[in-house]
């Protein structure tokens, strides 16, 4: 963590994005509602994961393209709920705030939230039809 006194600024480069990321995702190991979940899927591919992270926010903020895919579906079918996204987005602008300050960094908790929405409804949906579905 940086220091008290240290002017903070915005995300600015690749390393803002891997400080942002790897404090957030060591803080969600350590949480006793979101660690279970990762770990149980993750597992031992944290370093895998991290790259896809970096890659994400680097597409997202920076817009450098090194990130392509489909988180949607990779949301989908993991066993969380509301609680869940109030619990990941409480740790990420939390995290994001400590370390930086900015339109970045504003424009980083705005589309965390906005996705966090779009996969608890898509979940949601999935839980409701899945009988029509399957
Ligand atoms: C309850 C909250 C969340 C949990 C438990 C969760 C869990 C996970 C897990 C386990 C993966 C790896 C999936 C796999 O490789 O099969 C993943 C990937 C990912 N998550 Fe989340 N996530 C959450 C919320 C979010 C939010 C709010 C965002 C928005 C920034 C996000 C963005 C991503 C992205 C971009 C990937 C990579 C997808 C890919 O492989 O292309 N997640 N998440």
């Amino acid at each position: 963590m940086k220091e008290q006194n240290q002017k903070r600024k915005d995300i600015l480069s690749l390393a803002d994005i891997k400080q942002l990321v790897d404090t957030f995702y060591t803080r969600v190991r350590q949480d006793e509602l979101l660690g279970p979940v990762f770990e149980e899927k993750i597992g031992s591919n944290w370093e895998k994961h991290l790259e896809t992270m970096y890659r994400f926010w680097q597409t997202v903020l920076l817009d450098e393209r090194t990130y392509q895919g489909s988180p949607g579906a990779k949301h989908i079918t993991l066993p969380v709920g509301e609680e869940h996204f109030e619990r990941w987005l409480g740790i990420f602008d939390k995290t994001v705030d400590e370390l930086f300050t900015g339109e970045k960094a504003a424009e980083a908790k705005w589309r965390a939230a906005r996705m966090a929405e779009m996969f608890a409804q898509k979940i949601n949906y999935f839980k409701n039809n899945r009988g029509a579905i399957l």
